[in-house]
Protein backbone atom coordinates (compact mmCIF):
# COMPACT_ATOMS: atom_id res chain seq x y z
CA UNK A 1 0.00 0.00 0.00
CA UNK A 2 1.19 3.02 -0.96
CA UNK A 3 2.39 5.49 1.50
CA UNK A 4 2.07 9.40 1.41
CA UNK A 5 3.42 12.25 3.87
CA UNK A 6 0.12 14.41 3.19
CA UNK A 7 -2.53 13.51 1.18
CA UNK A 8 -5.11 16.24 0.25
CA UNK A 9 -8.69 14.90 -0.64
CA UNK A 10 -10.31 17.68 -3.01
CA UNK A 11 -8.21 19.87 -5.16
CA UNK A 12 -11.05 22.83 -5.17
CA UNK A 13 -9.18 25.44 -2.33
CA UNK A 14 -7.27 22.26 -1.32
CA UNK A 15 -5.16 22.72 -4.57
CA UNK A 16 -3.90 25.93 -2.98
CA UNK A 17 -1.97 24.49 -0.10
CA UNK A 18 1.34 22.57 -1.54
CA UNK A 19 3.98 24.81 -2.07
CA UNK A 20 7.25 24.79 -1.77
CA UNK A 21 6.96 25.12 1.54
CA UNK A 22 6.18 21.34 1.17
CA UNK A 23 9.63 20.33 -0.86
CA UNK A 24 10.55 17.47 0.06
CA UNK A 25 7.45 15.80 0.71
CA UNK A 26 5.61 12.94 -0.84
CA UNK A 27 2.26 14.72 -1.93
CA UNK A 28 -0.55 12.98 -3.02
CA UNK A 29 -3.99 15.10 -4.64
CA UNK A 30 -6.86 13.30 -4.72
CA UNK A 31 -9.79 14.36 -7.02
CA UNK A 32 -13.10 12.27 -7.87
CA UNK A 33 -14.31 14.65 -10.96
CA UNK A 34 -12.81 17.81 -12.19
CA UNK A 35 -9.60 18.76 -10.90
CA UNK A 36 -10.12 22.85 -9.73
CA UNK A 37 -13.22 22.13 -7.77
CA UNK A 38 -16.49 23.66 -7.64
CA UNK A 39 -15.57 27.83 -8.09
CA UNK A 40 -13.46 27.16 -11.08
CA UNK A 41 -15.55 24.67 -12.98
CA UNK A 42 -19.40 24.93 -11.45
CA UNK A 43 -19.25 27.51 -9.34
CA UNK A 44 -18.36 31.37 -8.72
CA UNK A 45 -16.65 32.02 -12.07
CA UNK A 46 -18.37 30.48 -14.69
CA UNK A 47 -21.93 31.79 -13.14
CA UNK A 48 -20.12 35.43 -12.98
CA UNK A 49 -18.75 35.52 -16.59
CA UNK A 50 -22.44 34.62 -17.76
CA UNK A 51 -23.81 36.84 -15.03
CA UNK A 52 -21.93 39.44 -16.93
CA UNK A 53 -22.53 38.32 -20.21
CA UNK A 54 -26.76 38.96 -19.27
CA UNK A 55 -25.78 42.04 -17.94
CA UNK A 56 -24.50 43.16 -21.39
CA UNK A 57 -27.76 42.00 -23.12
CA UNK A 58 -29.84 43.68 -20.46
CA UNK A 59 -27.90 46.93 -20.65
CA UNK A 60 -28.61 46.57 -25.13
CA UNK A 61 -32.35 46.45 -24.09
CA UNK A 62 -32.27 49.25 -21.34
CA UNK A 63 -30.58 51.39 -23.90
CA UNK A 64 -33.33 53.13 -25.24
CA UNK A 65 -34.68 54.89 -21.80
CA UNK A 66 -31.23 57.02 -22.26
CA UNK A 67 -32.23 57.35 -25.87
CA UNK A 68 -29.95 54.76 -27.46
CA UNK A 69 -32.11 53.11 -29.56
CA UNK A 70 -30.57 49.33 -30.18
CA UNK A 71 -31.68 45.93 -30.03
CA UNK A 72 -31.01 42.24 -29.70
CA UNK A 73 -30.27 40.78 -33.13
CA UNK A 74 -29.26 37.08 -31.47
CA UNK A 75 -28.29 35.46 -28.57
CA UNK A 76 -25.21 33.21 -29.65
CA UNK A 77 -25.43 30.22 -26.42
CA UNK A 78 -23.12 27.78 -27.76
CA UNK A 79 -20.73 30.50 -28.43
CA UNK A 80 -21.64 32.04 -25.07
CA UNK A 81 -21.29 28.74 -23.24
CA UNK A 82 -17.94 27.65 -24.92
CA UNK A 83 -16.05 31.34 -24.38
CA UNK A 84 -16.70 30.47 -20.76
CA UNK A 85 -15.27 26.96 -20.67
CA UNK A 86 -12.83 27.27 -23.54
CA UNK A 87 -10.99 29.53 -21.04
CA UNK A 88 -11.85 27.85 -17.30
CA UNK A 89 -11.33 24.02 -18.40
CA UNK A 90 -7.44 24.26 -19.33
CA UNK A 91 -7.10 25.48 -16.04
CA UNK A 92 -8.26 22.80 -14.29
CA UNK A 93 -6.31 20.01 -16.87
CA UNK A 94 -3.01 21.97 -16.61
CA UNK A 95 -3.46 21.94 -12.84
CA UNK A 96 -3.66 18.22 -12.95
CA UNK A 97 -0.78 17.57 -15.16
CA UNK A 98 1.54 20.07 -12.42
CA UNK A 99 0.33 17.74 -9.94
CA UNK A 100 0.58 15.24 -11.81
CA UNK A 101 4.67 16.11 -12.41
CA UNK A 102 5.40 17.14 -8.93
CA UNK A 103 3.43 14.35 -6.52
CA UNK A 104 0.55 11.63 -7.29
CA UNK A 105 -2.44 12.23 -8.45
CA UNK A 106 -5.37 9.93 -7.17
CA UNK A 107 -8.22 10.34 -9.90
CA UNK A 108 -11.28 8.67 -8.14
CA UNK A 109 -13.41 9.12 -5.14
CA UNK A 110 -11.72 8.93 -1.76
CA UNK A 111 -13.33 7.21 1.19
CA UNK A 112 -11.61 6.42 5.06
CA UNK A 113 -10.51 2.79 5.44
CA UNK A 114 -9.07 3.68 9.02
CA UNK A 115 -7.33 6.52 11.08
CA UNK A 116 -5.18 8.02 7.90
CA UNK A 117 -6.08 5.18 5.68
CA UNK A 118 -8.06 5.59 2.53
CA UNK A 119 -9.58 3.94 -0.09
CA UNK A 120 -9.90 5.84 -3.71
CA UNK A 121 -12.36 4.54 -6.22
CA UNK A 122 -10.73 5.03 -9.26
CA UNK A 123 -12.83 6.98 -12.39
CA UNK A 124 -11.33 4.47 -14.73
CA UNK A 125 -11.96 1.67 -12.29
CA UNK A 126 -10.14 -0.21 -9.80
CA UNK A 127 -9.29 0.91 -6.66
CA UNK A 128 -6.28 2.51 -4.84
CA UNK A 129 -5.09 2.34 -1.12
CA UNK A 130 -2.83 4.85 0.61
CA UNK A 131 -2.22 5.66 4.14
CA UNK A 132 -1.12 9.37 4.96
CA UNK A 133 0.74 10.99 8.30
CA UNK A 134 -1.26 14.10 7.16
CA UNK A 135 -4.93 14.57 5.51
CA UNK A 136 -6.64 17.41 4.64
CA UNK A 137 -10.48 16.99 3.87
CA UNK A 138 -11.44 19.08 1.02
CA UNK A 139 -13.89 18.10 -0.70
CA UNK A 140 -16.83 20.84 -0.62
CA UNK A 141 -20.59 20.26 -1.29
CA UNK A 142 -23.19 19.22 -3.49
CA UNK A 143 -26.81 20.44 -4.21
CA UNK A 144 -29.54 18.92 -2.62
CA UNK A 145 -32.26 17.40 -4.45
CA UNK A 146 -35.62 17.42 -3.10
CA UNK A 147 -37.81 14.10 -2.98
CA UNK A 148 -40.54 15.12 -5.18
CA UNK A 149 -37.82 15.92 -8.10
CA UNK A 150 -35.72 13.06 -7.00
CA UNK A 151 -38.31 10.49 -6.66
CA UNK A 152 -40.16 11.46 -9.96
CA UNK A 153 -37.20 10.46 -12.80
CA UNK A 154 -38.15 13.76 -14.41
CA UNK A 155 -34.70 14.73 -16.36
CA UNK A 156 -33.42 18.18 -14.22
CA UNK A 157 -30.53 20.03 -13.54
CA UNK A 158 -28.28 21.67 -10.69
CA UNK A 159 -25.67 23.93 -10.93
CA UNK A 160 -23.39 21.43 -11.74
CA UNK A 161 -24.93 20.65 -15.33
CA UNK A 162 -26.83 23.79 -16.38
CA UNK A 163 -24.13 25.83 -17.51
CA UNK A 164 -22.98 23.01 -19.95
CA UNK A 165 -26.38 22.73 -21.82
CA UNK A 166 -26.42 23.04 -25.50
CA UNK A 167 -29.32 25.18 -26.12
CA UNK A 168 -31.39 27.40 -24.26
CA UNK A 169 -34.32 26.85 -22.93
CA UNK A 170 -37.58 28.55 -23.59
CA UNK A 171 -38.98 28.29 -20.58
CA UNK A 172 -36.50 27.68 -17.41
CA UNK A 173 -38.41 26.80 -13.96
CA UNK A 174 -36.03 26.85 -11.21
CA UNK A 175 -37.27 25.22 -8.00
CA UNK A 176 -35.27 27.44 -4.34
CA UNK A 177 -34.95 31.21 -4.45
CA UNK A 178 -31.62 31.38 -2.56
CA UNK A 179 -27.89 32.44 -4.33
CA UNK A 180 -28.06 30.30 -7.13
CA UNK A 181 -31.08 30.22 -7.84
CA UNK A 182 -30.95 34.54 -8.01
CA UNK A 183 -28.04 34.00 -10.20
CA UNK A 184 -29.24 31.67 -12.63
CA UNK A 185 -32.96 33.37 -13.12
CA UNK A 186 -30.63 36.45 -13.86
CA UNK A 187 -28.32 34.54 -16.21
CA UNK A 188 -30.91 32.61 -18.42
CA UNK A 189 -34.15 35.79 -17.85
CA UNK A 190 -30.78 37.99 -19.43
CA UNK A 191 -30.90 35.71 -22.01
CA UNK A 192 -34.24 35.90 -22.91
CA UNK A 193 -35.59 32.75 -21.09
CA UNK A 194 -39.01 33.27 -19.58
CA UNK A 195 -38.13 32.10 -15.73
CA UNK A 196 -40.61 31.14 -13.15
CA UNK A 197 -39.38 30.37 -9.42
CA UNK A 198 -40.56 28.21 -6.73
CA UNK A 199 -39.29 28.94 -3.20
CA UNK A 200 -40.46 27.31 -0.11
CA UNK A 201 -40.44 30.77 1.86
CA UNK A 202 -42.02 33.54 1.71
CA UNK A 203 -39.37 35.89 0.53
CA UNK A 204 -36.47 35.07 -1.94
CA UNK A 205 -32.75 35.42 -0.23
CA UNK A 206 -34.46 34.71 3.51
CA UNK A 207 -31.58 35.71 5.60
CA UNK A 208 -30.39 38.97 4.24
CA UNK A 209 -31.03 42.13 5.57
CA UNK A 210 -35.00 42.84 5.18
CA UNK A 211 -34.64 45.83 3.22
CA UNK A 212 -32.64 43.62 0.57
CA UNK A 213 -34.99 41.15 0.69
CA UNK A 214 -37.73 43.01 0.42
CA UNK A 215 -36.35 44.89 -2.51
CA UNK A 216 -34.94 42.37 -4.53
CA UNK A 217 -37.98 39.95 -4.15
CA UNK A 218 -40.25 42.77 -6.08
CA UNK A 219 -37.49 43.04 -8.66
CA UNK A 220 -37.60 39.53 -9.59
CA UNK A 221 -41.53 39.51 -9.39
CA UNK A 222 -41.22 42.59 -12.40
CA UNK A 223 -38.47 40.30 -14.08
CA UNK A 224 -39.64 36.39 -13.43
CA UNK A 225 -43.05 34.69 -12.40
CA UNK A 226 -41.98 34.07 -8.82
CA UNK A 227 -44.19 31.40 -6.87
CA UNK A 228 -43.13 32.21 -2.54
CA UNK A 229 -44.58 30.35 -0.19
CA UNK A 230 -45.05 27.39 -1.82
CA UNK A 231 -43.72 24.12 -2.30
CA UNK A 232 -43.45 21.51 -5.04
CA UNK A 233 -45.40 18.07 -4.38
CA UNK A 234 -44.68 16.42 -7.49
CA UNK A 235 -42.71 16.40 -10.32
CA UNK A 236 -44.76 14.99 -13.76
CA UNK A 237 -43.49 15.28 -17.61
CA UNK A 238 -40.22 14.86 -18.96
CA UNK A 239 -37.92 15.45 -21.81
CA UNK A 240 -38.86 19.10 -22.40
CA UNK A 241 -42.10 19.60 -21.02
CA UNK A 242 -41.43 19.48 -17.36
CA UNK A 243 -44.73 20.02 -14.91
CA UNK A 244 -44.31 20.94 -11.47
CA UNK A 245 -47.49 20.43 -9.26
CA UNK A 246 -47.51 23.17 -6.24
CA UNK A 247 -49.48 22.71 -3.11
CA UNK A 248 -51.38 25.56 -3.94
CA UNK A 249 -53.09 23.31 -7.29
CA UNK A 250 -50.66 25.51 -9.33
CA UNK A 251 -49.44 23.92 -12.34
CA UNK A 252 -45.77 25.05 -13.75
CA UNK A 253 -44.77 24.11 -17.20
CA UNK A 254 -41.32 24.47 -18.40
CA UNK A 255 -39.29 22.75 -20.99
CA UNK A 256 -36.08 22.51 -18.50
CA UNK A 257 -36.13 22.29 -14.35
CA UNK A 258 -33.05 23.64 -12.82
CA UNK A 259 -32.84 22.60 -8.67
CA UNK A 260 -31.33 25.23 -6.70
CA UNK A 261 -32.44 23.98 -3.16
CA UNK A 262 -29.66 24.19 -1.05
CA UNK A 263 -26.02 22.01 -0.87
CA UNK A 264 -24.66 20.26 1.72
CA UNK A 265 -21.40 18.81 2.60
CA UNK A 266 -20.03 16.12 0.81
CA UNK A 267 -19.04 14.62 4.68
CA UNK A 268 -21.51 11.60 4.55
CA UNK A 269 -19.37 9.67 1.59
CA UNK A 270 -16.22 9.45 3.18
CA UNK A 271 -17.30 6.93 5.67
CA UNK A 272 -15.53 9.04 8.54
CA UNK A 273 -16.65 6.85 11.25
CA UNK A 274 -13.76 4.81 10.48
CA UNK A 275 -11.14 7.50 10.88
CA UNK A 276 -12.70 9.26 13.81
CA UNK A 277 -13.89 12.37 12.49
CA UNK A 278 -16.80 14.20 13.69
CA UNK A 279 -19.81 16.51 12.33
CA UNK A 280 -22.27 18.26 13.74
CA UNK A 281 -25.87 18.27 12.80
CA UNK A 282 -25.64 20.01 9.66
CA UNK A 283 -23.27 17.35 8.30
CA UNK A 284 -20.59 19.62 8.68
CA UNK A 285 -16.73 18.27 9.55
CA UNK A 286 -15.76 19.56 13.41
CA UNK A 287 -12.44 21.55 13.43
CA UNK A 288 -11.15 23.27 15.58
CA UNK A 289 -9.88 27.37 14.90
CA UNK A 290 -7.00 25.62 13.68
CA UNK A 291 -8.19 23.60 11.33
CA UNK A 292 -8.25 20.65 12.87
CA UNK A 293 -10.81 17.99 13.13
CA UNK A 294 -11.30 15.73 15.94
CA UNK A 295 -8.91 13.01 14.49
CA UNK A 296 -5.04 12.92 15.06
CA UNK A 297 -3.24 14.90 11.75
CA UNK A 298 -6.96 14.97 9.75
CA UNK A 299 -7.60 18.49 9.34
CA UNK A 300 -10.80 20.05 6.95
CA UNK A 301 -11.66 23.51 5.17
CA UNK A 302 -13.83 24.70 3.31
CA UNK A 303 -17.44 23.86 1.78
CA UNK A 304 -16.97 20.58 4.12
CA UNK A 305 -16.79 22.37 7.58
CA UNK A 306 -16.86 26.00 7.24
CA UNK A 307 -20.19 27.72 8.60
CA UNK A 308 -19.66 30.06 5.53
CA UNK A 309 -19.45 28.10 2.33
CA UNK A 310 -18.09 30.68 0.02
CA UNK A 311 -15.00 30.99 -2.23
CA UNK A 312 -13.05 34.03 -0.15
CA UNK A 313 -13.67 31.82 3.37
CA UNK A 314 -12.62 28.43 1.54
CA UNK A 315 -9.30 30.31 0.37
CA UNK A 316 -8.86 31.97 3.82
CA UNK A 317 -8.99 28.56 5.31
CA UNK A 318 -6.86 27.17 2.83
CA UNK A 319 -4.11 29.33 3.71
CA UNK A 320 -4.81 28.82 7.22
CA UNK A 321 -4.30 25.12 6.88
CA UNK A 322 -1.55 25.51 4.45
CA UNK A 323 0.44 27.27 7.14
CA UNK A 324 -0.40 25.03 9.78
CA UNK A 325 0.54 22.17 8.38
CA UNK A 326 4.42 23.71 7.02
CA UNK A 327 4.48 25.26 10.36
CA UNK A 328 2.93 22.84 13.21
CA UNK A 329 4.66 24.53 16.03
CA UNK A 330 3.14 28.30 15.36
CA UNK A 331 -0.38 27.48 14.15
CA UNK A 332 -2.26 30.05 13.04
CA UNK A 333 -6.22 30.61 13.83
CA UNK A 334 -9.14 30.96 11.23
CA UNK A 335 -11.03 34.68 11.03
CA UNK A 336 -14.37 34.52 10.28
CA UNK A 337 -15.11 38.03 11.59
CA UNK A 338 -16.63 40.16 8.80
CA UNK A 339 -17.52 38.02 6.15
CA UNK A 340 -18.35 40.01 3.21
CA UNK A 341 -21.06 38.28 0.23
CA UNK A 342 -22.32 39.59 -2.95
CA UNK A 343 -24.74 38.34 -4.79
CA UNK A 344 -24.31 38.73 -8.74
CA UNK A 345 -28.01 39.49 -10.28
CA UNK A 346 -29.88 42.51 -11.36
CA UNK A 347 -30.05 44.18 -8.97
CA UNK A 348 -26.84 43.21 -7.03
CA UNK A 349 -25.89 42.83 -3.52
CA UNK A 350 -23.06 43.55 -1.23
CA UNK A 351 -23.15 42.18 2.28
CA UNK A 352 -21.35 42.13 5.68
CA UNK A 353 -21.97 41.95 9.05
CA UNK A 354 -25.06 42.27 10.77
CA UNK A 355 -29.08 42.99 9.61
CA UNK A 356 -30.88 44.73 10.73
CA UNK A 357 -33.02 42.07 12.24
CA UNK A 358 -30.34 40.58 13.54
CA UNK A 359 -29.64 43.65 15.29
CA UNK A 360 -33.04 43.80 16.68
CA UNK A 361 -32.95 40.38 17.81
CA UNK A 362 -29.92 40.74 19.83
CA UNK A 363 -31.26 43.80 21.98
CA UNK A 364 -28.53 45.82 20.52
CA UNK A 365 -28.77 49.81 20.49
CA UNK A 366 -28.28 51.20 17.08
CA UNK A 367 -29.12 53.73 14.18
CA UNK A 368 -29.63 53.03 10.50
CA UNK A 369 -27.96 54.93 7.78
CA UNK A 370 -29.74 54.80 5.04
CA UNK A 371 -29.22 56.49 1.45
CA UNK A 372 -30.95 55.90 -2.33
CA UNK A 373 -28.96 55.11 -5.30
CA UNK A 374 -31.59 57.37 -6.70
CA UNK A 375 -30.47 60.17 -4.62
CA UNK A 376 -26.88 60.90 -5.73
CA UNK A 377 -25.94 62.06 -9.42
CA UNK A 378 -24.65 59.11 -10.56
CA UNK A 379 -27.79 56.98 -9.39
CA UNK A 380 -29.68 59.98 -11.90
CA UNK A 381 -27.06 59.01 -15.13
CA UNK A 382 -28.02 55.45 -14.23
CA UNK A 383 -31.97 56.10 -13.93
CA UNK A 384 -30.99 53.78 -10.79
CA UNK A 385 -34.65 53.66 -8.91
CA UNK A 386 -34.29 50.57 -6.43
CA UNK A 387 -31.00 50.96 -5.38
CA UNK A 388 -29.84 52.29 -1.56
CA UNK A 389 -27.39 51.62 0.84
CA UNK A 390 -28.10 50.41 4.36
CA UNK A 391 -25.25 50.79 7.45
CA UNK A 392 -26.19 49.96 11.02
CA UNK A 393 -23.96 51.82 13.02
CA UNK A 394 -23.97 51.43 17.19
CA UNK A 395 -23.91 54.62 19.50
CA UNK A 396 -20.29 55.24 19.64
CA UNK A 397 -20.10 54.35 16.00
CA UNK A 398 -19.02 50.99 15.95
CA UNK A 399 -20.42 49.24 12.15
CA UNK A 400 -22.30 46.78 12.80
CA UNK A 401 -23.48 45.78 9.82
CA UNK A 402 -23.46 47.30 5.97
CA UNK A 403 -26.04 45.81 3.13
CA UNK A 404 -26.30 47.42 -0.68
CA UNK A 405 -28.69 46.44 -3.31
CA UNK A 406 -28.17 47.97 -6.95
CA UNK A 407 -25.31 48.59 -9.64
CA UNK A 408 -21.85 47.72 -8.23
CA UNK A 409 -22.76 46.71 -4.57
CA UNK A 410 -20.42 43.83 -4.75
CA UNK A 411 -17.42 46.34 -5.50
CA UNK A 412 -19.14 49.57 -3.37
CA UNK A 413 -19.35 47.27 -0.15
CA UNK A 414 -15.58 46.12 0.69
CA UNK A 415 -15.06 49.83 1.42
CA UNK A 416 -17.40 49.09 4.43
CA UNK A 417 -15.84 45.92 5.09
CA UNK A 418 -12.19 47.46 5.60
CA UNK A 419 -14.21 49.65 7.59
CA UNK A 420 -14.82 47.04 9.78
CA UNK A 421 -11.90 44.89 9.91
CA UNK A 422 -10.10 48.13 10.44
CA UNK A 423 -12.71 48.92 13.63
CA UNK A 424 -12.85 52.25 11.54
CA UNK A 425 -16.15 54.32 13.07
CA UNK A 426 -18.58 55.48 10.76
CA UNK A 427 -18.04 59.23 11.52
CA UNK A 428 -14.39 58.78 10.76
CA UNK A 429 -14.90 56.72 7.45
CA UNK A 430 -17.50 59.74 6.60
CA UNK A 431 -15.26 62.26 7.69
CA UNK A 432 -11.19 61.88 6.92
CA UNK A 433 -11.58 61.02 2.98
CA UNK A 434 -12.41 62.99 0.05
CA UNK A 435 -15.25 61.15 -1.69
CA UNK A 436 -14.99 60.89 -5.78
CA UNK A 437 -17.73 63.47 -6.84
CA UNK A 438 -19.68 62.62 -8.38
CA UNK A 439 -19.17 59.27 -8.26
CA UNK A 440 -21.51 56.21 -6.98
CA UNK A 441 -19.77 55.79 -3.66
CA UNK A 442 -21.59 58.93 -2.96
CA UNK A 443 -24.26 56.44 -1.73
CA UNK A 444 -22.19 55.30 0.67
CA UNK A 445 -21.10 58.54 2.18
CA UNK A 446 -24.49 59.68 2.70
CA UNK A 447 -25.74 56.76 4.43
CA UNK A 448 -22.69 56.97 6.75
CA UNK A 449 -23.68 60.80 7.24
CA UNK A 450 -27.19 59.81 7.53
CA UNK A 451 -26.26 56.99 10.50
CA UNK A 452 -23.99 59.68 12.17
CA UNK A 453 -25.43 63.29 11.83
CA UNK A 454 -28.04 64.50 14.35
CA UNK A 455 -31.45 64.46 13.25
C1 LIG B 1 -23.24 27.86 -8.72
C2 LIG B 1 -22.36 28.35 -7.60
C3 LIG B 1 -21.93 29.66 -7.62
C4 LIG B 1 -21.12 30.12 -6.59
N1 LIG B 1 -20.71 31.42 -6.62
C5 LIG B 1 -19.93 31.89 -5.63
C6 LIG B 1 -19.47 33.23 -5.67
O1 LIG B 1 -19.78 34.01 -6.57
N2 LIG B 1 -18.67 33.66 -4.67
C7 LIG B 1 -18.30 32.83 -3.64
O2 LIG B 1 -17.56 33.28 -2.77
N3 LIG B 1 -18.72 31.55 -3.58
C8 LIG B 1 -19.52 31.07 -4.56
N4 LIG B 1 -19.93 29.76 -4.53
C9 LIG B 1 -19.46 28.90 -3.41
C10 LIG B 1 -18.04 28.38 -3.68
O3 LIG B 1 -17.99 27.80 -4.95
C11 LIG B 1 -17.64 27.38 -2.62
O4 LIG B 1 -17.78 27.95 -1.35
C12 LIG B 1 -16.18 26.94 -2.79
O5 LIG B 1 -15.91 26.57 -4.11
C13 LIG B 1 -15.87 25.79 -1.83
O6 LIG B 1 -14.55 25.38 -2.03
P1 LIG B 1 -14.03 24.01 -1.41
O7 LIG B 1 -12.59 23.95 -1.74
O8 LIG B 1 -14.46 23.88 -0.01
O9 LIG B 1 -14.83 22.87 -2.19
P2 LIG B 1 -14.90 22.56 -3.74
O10 LIG B 1 -14.38 23.65 -4.58
O11 LIG B 1 -16.31 22.13 -3.95
O12 LIG B 1 -13.90 21.35 -3.94
C14 LIG B 1 -14.20 20.08 -3.49
C15 LIG B 1 -13.62 19.08 -4.45
O13 LIG B 1 -13.60 17.81 -3.82
C16 LIG B 1 -13.97 16.83 -4.75
N5 LIG B 1 -14.48 15.68 -3.98
C17 LIG B 1 -15.65 15.57 -3.32
N6 LIG B 1 -15.71 14.41 -2.68
C18 LIG B 1 -14.56 13.76 -2.94
C19 LIG B 1 -14.02 12.52 -2.54
N7 LIG B 1 -14.68 11.70 -1.72
N8 LIG B 1 -12.81 12.14 -3.01
C20 LIG B 1 -12.12 12.98 -3.83
N9 LIG B 1 -12.56 14.17 -4.22
C21 LIG B 1 -13.76 14.56 -3.77
C22 LIG B 1 -15.01 17.51 -5.61
O14 LIG B 1 -15.13 16.87 -6.87
C23 LIG B 1 -14.45 18.92 -5.71
O15 LIG B 1 -13.63 19.07 -6.85
C24 LIG B 1 -20.72 29.25 -5.54
C25 LIG B 1 -21.15 27.92 -5.54
C26 LIG B 1 -21.95 27.47 -6.56
C27 LIG B 1 -22.40 26.04 -6.56
N1 LIG C 1 -22.50 34.81 -5.03
C1 LIG C 1 -22.19 33.90 -4.12
O1 LIG C 1 -21.41 34.11 -3.20
C2 LIG C 1 -22.81 32.54 -4.22
C3 LIG C 1 -23.48 32.16 -5.36
C4 LIG C 1 -24.04 30.89 -5.40
C5 LIG C 1 -23.89 30.04 -4.32
N2 LIG C 1 -23.23 30.44 -3.22
C6 LIG C 1 -23.11 29.55 -2.04
O2 LIG C 1 -23.81 28.34 -2.29
C7 LIG C 1 -24.72 28.12 -1.23
C8 LIG C 1 -25.89 27.34 -1.74
O3 LIG C 1 -26.70 28.16 -2.60
P1 LIG C 1 -28.24 27.79 -2.83
O4 LIG C 1 -28.87 28.92 -3.55
O5 LIG C 1 -28.36 26.42 -3.37
O6 LIG C 1 -28.77 27.67 -1.34
P2 LIG C 1 -29.46 28.73 -0.38
O7 LIG C 1 -29.44 28.09 0.93
O8 LIG C 1 -28.88 30.09 -0.56
O9 LIG C 1 -30.96 28.80 -0.93
C9 LIG C 1 -31.77 27.67 -1.04
C10 LIG C 1 -33.20 28.16 -1.12
O10 LIG C 1 -34.02 27.07 -1.52
C11 LIG C 1 -35.20 27.08 -0.74
N3 LIG C 1 -35.70 25.71 -0.73
C12 LIG C 1 -35.18 24.63 -0.10
N4 LIG C 1 -35.91 23.52 -0.37
C13 LIG C 1 -36.91 23.92 -1.20
C14 LIG C 1 -37.98 23.23 -1.83
N5 LIG C 1 -38.15 21.93 -1.68
N6 LIG C 1 -38.82 23.95 -2.62
C15 LIG C 1 -38.65 25.29 -2.79
N7 LIG C 1 -37.65 25.97 -2.21
C16 LIG C 1 -36.78 25.31 -1.44
C17 LIG C 1 -34.76 27.59 0.62
O11 LIG C 1 -35.85 28.15 1.33
C18 LIG C 1 -33.73 28.65 0.22
O12 LIG C 1 -34.30 29.91 0.03
C19 LIG C 1 -25.06 29.52 -0.72
O13 LIG C 1 -25.51 29.49 0.60
C20 LIG C 1 -23.76 30.22 -0.85
O14 LIG C 1 -22.99 29.99 0.30
C21 LIG C 1 -22.68 31.68 -3.15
Amino acid sequence: MAHHDLAIVGTGSGNMIVDDRFDGLDVAHVEATRFGGTCLNVGCIPTKMLAYTAEVAETVRAASSYGVDARIERIRWSDIRDRVFARLDPIGDEGRDYRRDHGTVYDGTARFTGPRAMTVDLADGGTAEFTADRIVLAVGGRPVVPPPVADSGVPFHTSDTIMRIDELPDHLAIIGGGYIAAEFAHVFGGLGCEVTIVESADTLLGGMDETVVERFTDAARERFTVHTGRTVEKVTGGGGDVRLHLDDGTEVRADRLLVAAGRRPNSDRLDLDHAGVDTDDAGRVVVDVHGRTTADGVWALGDISTPHPVKHVANHEAEVVGHNLAHPDELREVDHGFVPAAVFTTPQIGTVGRTEQQCRDEGLEFRVGFHEYADVAFGWAMEEQRGFCKVLVAPDGTLLGAHLLGPQASTMVQQLVQAMVLGVNAQRLADVQYWIHPALTEVLENALRDAVEDD
